[in-house]
């Protein structure tokens, strides 16, 4: 059967595979203390992993010094040394140094031993490039231009902030909550694709503003007709009568303005 170029998507080649990496509790390794480094242990830090810093304590910068004394990070306070790779829990190396020598043989190593690693600025000598990472709340939006210009990537993800409004964060937050207590509600392996069909409905329904401002009586509330498939909206669950009909006419014809000017 002939299936024409159009019906699926086309491949575009020379990407990255974006993921959200899982690290929590898991070792990580920084080797460096500078201005770099500290972006780095923050980023390790975000995620929940468990950090190790090996640099000498002279010329630390004062981000990093103050992981350390805040104990955030474990400081191992010399050069690297091949034998900081022993061990079979580590799942990511990421080098920060003035040195390249000393980064390519870290590179070596960790490809030797199978620790995907990050070189700073060192794209043949990285398993994965960091991006530029907006936050709010649980929600992250990174943006790669794939080595092409990283100084755009950081104006492209403050442009693509801008954009997003400043209570997304929190209604996702919401949307976290609601979903936990739907898997409570509704627990069997076979009852899938209605909670997700449900939840779906939900997301596409309320807005933005609504969800930020569900508590959890609205929750249970809006759980309540689950078993009937059912969404009720905001108005609805907080007694919000619908606009009768002339008044809807009258509020899509009215702009704002009195013609008072
Ligand atoms: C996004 C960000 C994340 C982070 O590092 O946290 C990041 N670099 C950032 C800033 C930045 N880096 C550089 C400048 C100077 C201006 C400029 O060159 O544009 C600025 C701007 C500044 O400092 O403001 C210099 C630079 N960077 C690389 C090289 C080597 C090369 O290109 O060969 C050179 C030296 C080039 C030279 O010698 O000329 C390489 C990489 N840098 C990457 C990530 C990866 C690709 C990401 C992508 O393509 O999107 C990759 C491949 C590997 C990696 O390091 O993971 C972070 C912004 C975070 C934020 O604040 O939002
Ligand atoms: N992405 C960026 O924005 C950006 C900007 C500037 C520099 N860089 C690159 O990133 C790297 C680090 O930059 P930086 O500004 O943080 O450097 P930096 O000079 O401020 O810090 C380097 C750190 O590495 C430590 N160090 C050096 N050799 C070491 C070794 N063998 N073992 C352990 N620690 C060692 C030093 O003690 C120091 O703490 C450089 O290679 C630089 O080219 C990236």
């Amino acid at each position: 059967m002939a299936i024409s170029d159009d019906e699926f998507p086309p491949v575009q080649g020379g990407g990255s595979l974006l993921l959200a990496w899982q690290v929590r509790n898991r070792k990580a390794l920084v080797v460096g203390g500078g201005n770099v480094a500290a972006g780095r242990i923050l980023n390790l830090l975000n995620a929940d992993a468990k950090v190790t810093v090996i640099t000498p304590s002279t010329g630390l910068h004062p981000e990093v010094h103050h992981r350390i004394l805040k104990r955030q990070v474990t400081h191992i306070d010399r050069s690297f040394q091949p034998s900081d790779l022993e061990g079979p829990d580590i799942a990511m190396v990421l080098t920060a140094i003035d040195d390249p020598q000393a980064s390519t043989q870290i590179y070596t190593l960790c490809k030797q031993k199978r620790i995907p690693v990050n070189v700073a600025d060192v794209p043949p000598e990285c398993d994965f490039y960091f991006g530029s990472v907006h936050r709010d709340g649980p929600l992250q939006v990174m943006v790669s231009t794939n080595g092409n210009g990283p100084k755009l990537a950081n104006i492209v993800r403050k442009q693509i902030a801008e954009t997003l409004p400043t209570n997304l964060g929190e209604a996702i937050v919401k949307v976290g909550s609601l979903r936990k207590r739907l898997r409570k509600v509704a627990s069997a392996c076979s009852e899938g694709p209605k909670r997700m069909e449900w939840m779906t409905k939900v997301c596409e329904t309320w807005s933005l503003e609504e969800l930020c401002d569900m508590d959890e009586d609205d929750m249970d509330n809006l759980l309540s007709h689950y078993a009937e498939n059912k969404v009720i909206t905001y108005k609805e669950l907080r007694g919000i009568p619908p606009p009768s009909e002339g008044r809807e006419v009258f509020e899509e014809a009215f702009d704002g303005s009195f013609h008072w000017f």
